[in-house]
């Protein structure tokens, strides 16, 4: 059983990450437990320790305290190094991985699953990697998207409000707010699709979202029928529809209601490229990467993840077919 590192995210929901890994440390050290744990001095850095630690011979298990966009550095600085396995304490404002990958939200019980956990094989989750011209490739675990929402990534995490709003846990009303309004001034643009190398064309499209497990925004259910370690992409692309109906595809992500408009088509794949007459911005977890064109490829069962999540539901799946 490798050492135990911490990667905490000081700033993630305004500092309240610093109130989680207070607990959390007190809890280890009542424990006898040995680690060692880094707070994250900068954008960025997070990926620079955890492929500092994961240099390491032997087995690690890095642990970030923190919201997806810290997630998301880690995952991407240990991705080439096997030896590393990633848990998870959520302490951000989204937490869309703790969500799909059934981490609890209780930072003292999500502590004790990745106790447990981590002396049992590591789950080995899918992650998707994007690939484009301007900038090295860039690895994903929860989802990708090009169009309004890697526009909303986009002005949500340069948004002063937000920062204002998680003081009171209400940081998630910006993305709200800001999909309203773009909502009333968006352009949609003409996409076209490369999936598995089919083409699909699709005129006037909002948004193209990729991805790896079910939830996205803070808990909307974009792809209800995602699985983690299938080696499959789920693709949501949401085209030709009024600004009022765009709306109503919005209110009803929240529960997967929004498969059932035919303006919502869903598919899956495992490379896929997409390219738009003009530029689409893109997010990767949350955070704006880069624009259109750009390539993605599934990655299947390469990262070692602690938790109890796909363990769970492949039992389920053995014991439904048996
Ligand atoms: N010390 C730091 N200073 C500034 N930015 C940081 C720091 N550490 C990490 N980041 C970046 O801050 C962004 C947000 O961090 P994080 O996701 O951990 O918190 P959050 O926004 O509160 O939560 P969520 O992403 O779940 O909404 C990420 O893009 C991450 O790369």
């Amino acid at each position: 059983m490798g050492k135990l590192y911490f990667i905490i995210n000081p700033n993630a929901k305004n500092g309240y990450s610093l109130k989680v890994w207070a607990k959390v440390e007190k809890e280890l050290e009542k424990q006898k437990i040995t680690y060692e744990a880094f707070l994250t001095a900068y954008k960025g850095n997070g990926a620079e320790i955890a492929m500092l630690l994961a240099k390491q011979e032997g087995e690690v298990s890095i642990t970030v305290v923190g919201g997806d966009g810290t997630l998301n550095e880690v995952v991407n600085g240990v991705i080439s190094f096997p030896n590393v396995k990633v848990g998870f304490i959520p302490a951000g404002s989204g937490n869309d991985f703790a969500r799909g990958f059934q981490i609890p939200r209780d930072p003292l019980h999500a502590l004790s699953v990745l106790l447990r956990e981590r002396k049992q094989e590591p789950s080995l989750t899918d992650v998707g990697k994007i690939s484009c011209s301007s900038k090295e490739d860039l690895y994903f675990i929860n989802n990708m998207g090009a169009g309004l929402d890697g526009l909303i990534s986009k002005l949500a995490n340069q948004s002063k409000m937000k920062k204002w709003l998680n003081k009171f846990s209400l940081g998630g009303l910006v993305y709200v707010y800001l999909l309203i309004k773009e909502i009333l001034i968006f352009k949609p643009t003409d996409v076209q699709l490369i999936v598995d190398d089919i083409l699909y064309d699709f005129p006037a499209t909002w948004f193209v979202t990729v991805a790896n497990q079910p939830f996205y925004g803070g808990g909307m259910q974009i792809a209800p029928k995602a699985k983690t370690d299938d080696g499959l992409l789920n693709i949501i692309i949401v085209y030709r529809l009024s600004r009022l109906k765009m709306l109503s595809v919005f209110v009803s992500v929240f529960w997967g209601g929004h498969v059932a408009f035919k303006e919502v088509k869903m598919l899956t794949g495992r490379e896929i490229q997409i390219y738009s007459s003009t530029p689409m911005m893109a997010h990767a977890d949350g955070d704006y990467f880069a624009e259109t064109p750009l390539q993605i490829q599934a990655c299947q069962q390469v990262l070692p993840i602690i938790t109890r999540g796909i363990k769970k539901d492949r039992r389920q799946k053995e014991l439904k077919n048996a």
